[in-house]
């Protein structure tokens, strides 16, 4: 994944962006009052900036495009706060029109009424203009409320926001509520879910990791966006957000080790710990500062020789949460250098990592005597891998085949405008 950088004069990404780019990406808003943390959600998930950094974040003045290329391009709007989309002078064909989920983000930290007046105001006009929008309503900095504060606020604003909707003829609007957090995974969580409603492969993906879980023994399956820790698709068993944040973590730990070892294999080689990998040692790391171009991932995970005695040999600290790690992971290039890797923690549980291509990985949990049958589940992942291979290479054909009628229909004209008199 690649991010824009987002300035205001961005020559690539910003207002200059090409006509057939804005129409050929879903669009993603990010609306909400002043200070609600639109611009903090969008620099936290998108490029890796620390939550405590977001504290000196300047008010937006313009809106601010950002495009994601990843296993889906699509483009994130940060609107300013003070904005007034209903000014007579403002486009709301153009602004809903392309628009494929509206992000909605209210503070929950602040007095919320003005915010609920605006939503009110936004999914009316927004719904006028584009009935196939999806509402996301963030009820964002949840991190300062108490575990009931929190489940009374969103009763409160969702009642009052369906109630509204419904007074205005509208119940039939789908809006859909999320409690959210910089600071925790909650925002990751949301935005997984806001994400994988513009993917039209997702019921494919989801079927496909069904399969491999059923046919594996494996517990929960997720295929992540490496630079986001967005989830893309998960199988059908229910999400719990322990497992969710267990594999999240596993892809920090990952590109933790994978930039410490890269380095310290450096130094190591004169000792003879090295062959082999140094090139792309820290690619998983370049990508994490949001900037990265993620082009090259292979060897992104490297291997002294005899890394694998690793596992047995060293234990770190044990904590009460279930994903605490015990013992260190496993971490190899697979014959093709795709990254690989394995945790095996106290609790029995077996981590399991695979790169699928330069944008995903899956992160598998599964029981270590399920594990046992390595052969078979990197068997199956190989396969899993080919399908989705074929789901976005069926994907890319169909595109290549609109192109070529779309010039071929074009030629036509210009033949006949040509010749159409004679
Ligand atoms: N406690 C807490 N603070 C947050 C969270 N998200 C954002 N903030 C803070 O909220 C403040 C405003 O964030 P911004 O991202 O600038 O808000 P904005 O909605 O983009 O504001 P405008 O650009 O003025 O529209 C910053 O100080 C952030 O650190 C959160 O999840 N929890």
């Amino acid at each position: 994944m690649s991010y824009s950088d987002y300035g205001d004069n961005d020559p690539i990404y910003g207002d200059d962006l090409a006509e057939e780019d804005r129409e050929s990406r879903p669009r993603l808003m990010l609306m909400g009052l002043r200070r609600s943390g639109k611009s903090s959600i969008q620099r936290v998930v998108f490029h890796k900036m620390s939550p405590t950094e977001t504290l000196f974040l300047e008010s937006t003045s313009k809106i601010n495009k950002d495009n994601i290329h990843s296993f889906i391009d699509f483009q994130v709007w940060d609107f300013p706060g003070q904005m007034d989309f209903f000014d007579p002078t403002f486009d709301t064909t153009a602004i809903f029109g392309e628009v494929g989920a509206l992000v909605f983000v209210i503070d929950s930290q602040d007095d919320y009424m003005e915010a609920l007046a605006r939503l009110h105001t936004t999914v009316v006009a927004a719904h006028r203009v584009n009935p196939n929008i999806t509402f996301e309503v963030f009820i964002h900095k949840v991190d300062g409320l108490s575990e009931d504060y929190k489940i009374d606020t969103q009763r409160d604003i969702q009642q009052t926001t369906m109630d509204e909707l419904s007074d205005a003829g509208l119940e039939n609007v789908q809006l859909a509520f999320y409690l959210t957090s910089i600071y925790d995974h909650s925002i990751f969580e949301a935005f997984s879910k806001v994400i994988q409603k513009l993917i039209p492969q997702l019921p494919t993906l989801e079927n496909l990791l069904n399969i491999l879980c059923a046919n594996s023994g494996i517990e929960k399956a997720f295929l992540f966006d490496v630079i986001s820790k967005i989830y893309i698709a998960t199988d059908s068993s229910p999400v719990d957000s322990q497992s969710y944040e267990i594999c999240s973590d596993m892809i920090d730990v990952i590109i933790d080790i994978s930039s410490i070892y890269g380095r310290a294999a450096i130094g190591a080689k004169s000792q003879g710990y090295l062959e082999d990998h140094q090139d792309g040692q820290d690619d998983w790391t370049q990508q994490q500062d949001g900037h990265g171009d993620y082009e090259d991932t292979n060897g992104g995970i490297h291997q002294r020789p005899g890394a694998s005695d690793m596992n047995s040999q060293t234990v770190v600290s044990n904590s009460s949460r279930a994903g605490s790690l015990n013992s260190v992971p496993t971490q190899q290039t697979s014959g093709n250098h795709e990254a690989f890797s394995v945790i095996k923690m106290g609790n029995g549980t077996v981590l399991y990592l695979r790169e699928v291509n330069k944008y995903l990985a899956l992160i598998c949990l599964l029981k270590a005597e399920t594990f046992e049958k390595q052969g078979l589940i990197d068997y199956n992942v190989h396969c899993f891998k080919e399908a989705m291979d074929q789901v976005f290479e069926l994907k890319r054909a169909e595109r290549t085949r609109r192109e070529m009628e779309a010039n071929q229909l074009l030629e036509e004209q210009r033949h006949n405008g040509m010749y159409g008199h004679g």
